[in-house]
């Protein structure tokens, strides 16, 4: 696409112009810009990834900021781009950002937004259904009852793993981890090991309760642990939960070496990001061991599997969409577009990107305040004290 040709305008007279790379669901994000004097351009193109050409095209020679998504390259030369039309504000509609090169942005002084907190539940939901539908092979019995195969009750049939009184291992236990943590102990019953940089004291408090409370009505308590090495983990859990960010530090987290040594029968999840398992090591793994089990929302690759990886029975496979529920993709797309709307009208940052509950109120205004910018103490920007 040399030069974009589907193009949604809303209130063309606006003082700003503000670029989404993406039609996004919900109004609301759409109003909260053309109220405030924002010219927004929507591209509507048919093509799901758009390329560095591709958006270099969309800014054009006059961009006050633009909202964009966690598939696209922003690296020095979209935010060279930006900066040269004029613009000092990008939010990308993902709490991740590795698909953002902060320092390419410090240098052009452009300010990074990304959306936390309206999904952490979402995305722990996604994650303790791939926990359940491995534990009880879901798929493969849904795939068998279609095929016509069902053909009456056998004691054998679709015999999975029973979670209750087993142990799941988060690691990453930030907000999508620790929220999983509580499903998965409160859910199922099940013990928690834990492996972050930081302890996760909220967790911990929240499992130590819960403990109490089952011991006081006459049930076995479930029991916590914080690993010193992620290899404790990997070898003493039955469901393993992977919730890092992606960086230079969790690439490939998960290879050969340590698949071999978790159980042979535990089951892996991973809603982080596809880099985090060395995929091609997984898929051996997989063949290797068939009663070890996977559910993945995310690919090293994406949109693309690593060869063999489709074929295994043992394997769940989704398409990025922990995320996907209505409210949360409507409260990631107001967040991203107030990020961008608060740089333009030189806001402050919000005083705690964890705490975004009242940008997402439908029924008040928004604080006057971008809700999160990760890259806001680099560009020395000030801070909210709402
Ligand atoms: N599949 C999907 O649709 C979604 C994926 N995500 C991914 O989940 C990630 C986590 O999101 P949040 O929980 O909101 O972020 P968060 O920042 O609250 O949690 C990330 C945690 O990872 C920990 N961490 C960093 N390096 C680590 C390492 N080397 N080993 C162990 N732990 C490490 C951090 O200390 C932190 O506690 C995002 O960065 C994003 O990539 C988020 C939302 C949806
Ligand atoms: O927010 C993210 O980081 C995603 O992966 C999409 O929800």
């Amino acid at each position: 696409m040399a030069k974009p040709v589907s193009i949604e305008v809303w209130n063309p007279s606006g003082k700003y112009r503000v670029v989404s790379t993406k039609p996004m669901p919900g109004t609301r994000w759409i109003n909260l810009l053309i109220q405030n004097d924002c010219r927004l351009e929507i591209c509507t193109e048919k093509k799901t990834i758009l390329s560095v050409e591709d958006i270099i095209a969309l800014i054009g020679d006059k961009c006050d900021g633009v909202i964009g998504q966690l598939t696209e390259d922003w690296g020095e030369e979209l935010f060279s781009a930006l900066s040269k039309a004029g613009g000092k504000a990008f939010s990308n509609m993902a709490v991740g950002y590795n698909n953002v090169n902060v320092d390419a942005a410090n240098k052009y002084g452009v300010a990074v937004g990304n959306t936390p907190g309206v999904l952490t539940e979402t995305t722990a939901e996604l994650a303790a259904s791939l926990s359940l539908a491995a534990a009880r092979r879901i798929v493969e019995a849904d795939e068998f009852m279609r095929g016509g195969l069902y053909d009456g009750w056998l004691p054998h049939l679709f015999v999975g793993n029973l979670l209750k009184g087993q142990t799941v291992g988060v690691i990453g236990a930030g907000r999508i981890g620790s929220a999983y943590a509580r499903m998965m102990v409160e859910g199922f019953k099940m013990n928690l090991i834990y492996f972050d940089l930081y302890q996760a004291t909220r967790l911990e408090k929240f499992v130590t309760a819960y403990a109490a409370f089952l011991k006081a009505s006459g049930e076995t308590p479930v029991a916590w642990k914080r690993a010193s090495t992620m290899d404790e983990v990997l070898q003493e859990a039955d469901v393993i939960s992977l919730h890092p960010v992606l960086d230079k530090t969790t690439y490939h987290l998960v290879n050969k070496e340590r698949l071999a040594k978790m159980k042979k029968e535990a089951i892996l999840i991973n809603c982080s990001r596809g880099p985090v398992i060395d995929e091609a090591a997984l898929v051996e793994h997989l063949k290797q061991n068939p009663m070890f089990r996977v559910g993945l929302d995310v690919f090293e690759e994406e949109p693309y599997m690593k060869p063999g990886l489709a074929e295994l029975k043992n394997a769940i496979v989704v398409p990025h969409i922990a995320s996907a529920s209505k409210w949360t993709r409507e409260g990631m797309a107001t967040l991203a577009a107030l990020n961008v709307l608060g740089k333009i009208k030189g806001y402050p940052v919000w005083f705690d990107a964890n705490r975004v509950e009242p940008f997402l109120n439908e029924n008040a205004r928004p604080p006057s305040a971008c809700p999160s910018i990760v890259n806001a103490k680099a560009l020395g920007l000030p801070s909210s004290k709402l």
